[in-house]
């Protein structure tokens, strides 16, 4: 089960629950500083890693699922706002985002406010996502800024559904458990696990772009070699 995920309670003011996927192959500060930032500006109570094993729109990672896991959890080991949710990495089918959802909302009641954070890359092309519409009758999206990447969506349909659930107040999100689309505006980091993976390749430092326990872990494992 998840670490530090106890946080429903009956009796206090709604919690706000972030969930953030990703393949994290490896993760980076381009993941967990404009998380850090996001988590003010929306005041999430905590955010909850969810590492998948199979990626459903890209190649398999060339780090094993466990590695991935390990190093997810030693980048925010020391940080209370983090924690980790192993469930996608037990499941050997491809990590719809929709059927975690729904599983997290049966878990946490029809009541509780859950979000799902994206960056604006996964934003671009979420209409390719399995039964996307229907991602909001489980959570808010929340997304973050990512540089490199366009504001417009190239699809109508994506556009229209975006414009008639985005809210521009964060506070919404605590007032409703699902249905709104914040666009927050983190700051930009211009750091991909595929560049930290090609500078391994090159045999290039990374100790600027990923938390010093993860680049030891990364050395120790011998991933990422030339
Ligand atoms: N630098 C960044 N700024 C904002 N969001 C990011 C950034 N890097 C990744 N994300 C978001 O984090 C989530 C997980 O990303 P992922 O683990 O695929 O990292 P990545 O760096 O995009 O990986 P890769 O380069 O292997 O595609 C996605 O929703 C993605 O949009
Ligand atoms: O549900 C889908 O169809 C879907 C398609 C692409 C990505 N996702 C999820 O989006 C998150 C970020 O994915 P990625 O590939 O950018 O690491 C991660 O949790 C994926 O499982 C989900």
């Amino acid at each position: 089960m998840p670490r530090n995920t106890s946080l429903t309670s009956s009796s206090g003011p709604a919690l706000l629950l972030a969930f953030f996927g990703g393949t994290f192959d490896p993760i980076h500060y381009g993941h967990l500083k404009p998380v850090a930032s996001l988590a003010k500006i929306a005041g999430f109570n905590q955010v909850i890693l969810l590492p998948n094993n199979v990626p459903p729109h890209r190649p398999q990672p060339e780090a094993t699922a466990q590695q991935r896991l390990q190093m997810v959890e030693l980048a925010v080991a020391a940080d209370p706002l983090f924690s980790v949710d192993p469930r996608e990495l037990m499941v050997d089918t491809p990590s719809y985002t929709i059927e975690t959802l729904a599983t997290l909302r049966k878990e946490h009641g029809d009541d509780c406010p859950l979000a799902f954070i994206i960056g604006q890359d996964s934003l671009l092309t979420l209409h390719k996502w399995h039964r996307w519409a229907s991602l909001l009758d489980f959570c808010h999206l929340v997304v973050m800024a990512r540089p490199g990447y366009k504001e417009h969506l190239d699809t109508p349909e994506l556009q229209k559904w975006y414009d008639a659930h985005r809210v521009t107040d964060a506070e919404k999100l605590k007032q409703k458990p699902c249905g709104f689309i914040y666009q927050a505006n983190t700051p930009l980091l211009d750091i991909s696990a595929t560049e930290i993976r090609e500078r391994r390749h090159a045999g290039l430092d990374c100790s600027d772009l990923l938390p010093a326990a993860v680049e030891h872990y990364i050395e120790s494992q011998g991933l990422y070699r030339q």
